[in-house]
């Protein structure tokens, strides 16, 4: 049995669902976030992360704002910007003010590939309690009791493979037993370097040019969770 370890965006979710929904929901409603969450320890801890970077810690929460929302339009993964995200968009998800799309083609397959046994987890730069969210609000209602792992870039950074040998020894198996899926072909080189086995997704929606011939760097390619066999590269 394989594990199958998936992204998010761009994989199982489209980038206009996170560049037009879920980043100016963000980006609108930090400045409010911020006031009236600056002093709780969960909040602080992330935006004095901010500080020290920008400022060696010296600068107040208006500049940090200011630096976030900088951060959202440049589409920066940092760790200190998707937690606080994912903070945000909760109260989104709850009031129903938008529900996670996955492509048509993910469910099904998820579904199937559970009830054949292998597991599923999920890394993404979208932070933990944020992929919660999006997977327990999509439209087809709450999908969280199909993944036994979800893992975000406190583990480390996507492009890194250490984090995908972190993740292995996190789900007790061997980084082999994964089958990494994304969009990204920096992070699926990553993953492969720690041993993992890759599939590139293209989601021509997103992706207009599909990656082809050396573009793809060795990964199988396919365009829809349908094309693909857990157990591909045993
Ligand atoms: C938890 S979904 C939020 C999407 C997000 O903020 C993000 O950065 C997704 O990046 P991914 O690694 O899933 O491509
Ligand atoms: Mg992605």
């Amino acid at each position: 049995m394989s594990t199958l370890l998936t992204d998010i965006e761009g994989t199982t979710s489209s980038i206009a669902f996170v560049r037009d929904v879920l980043f100016p929901y963000a980006r609108a409603r930090l400045p409010a976030f911020v006031q009236a969450h600056r002093h709780d320890p969960a909040v602080r801890r992330w935006l004095d992360a901010v500080a020290v970077e920008i400022a060696a810690g010296a600068c107040d929460d208006d500049v940090i704002v200011e630096t976030l929302q900088g951060w959202i339009d440049q589409d920066r993964k940092h760790t200190a910007l998707k937690a606080l995200q994912g903070m945000i968009w909760e109260a989104g998800y709850r009031d129903g003010d938008f529900l996670a799309p996955l492509y048509p083609d993910v469910l099904p397959a998820l579904r199937a590939w559970h009830t054949a046994g292998h597991r599923l987890a999920v890394y993404s730069s979208g932070s933990v309690p944020a992929q919660k969210l999006l997977f327990s609000h999509t439209e087809a209602g709450d999908l969280t009791p199909l993944f036994s792992g979800f893992f975000d870039t406190e583990i480390g950074g996507k492009r890194e493979p250490d984090s995908y040998r972190r993740i292995a020894e996190q789900l007790g198996s061997a980084p082999f037993d994964l089958l990494f899926l994304s969009d990204v072909v920096a992070e699926l080189d990553a993953a492969r370097d720690a041993g993992l086995r890759t599939v590139l997704i293209d989601r021509r929606d997103d992706y207009p040019q599909p990656r082809l011939g050396e573009a793809t760097h060795g990964h199988v390619r396919v365009e829809s969770f349908a094309e693909i066999d857990p157990d591909l590269g045993r």
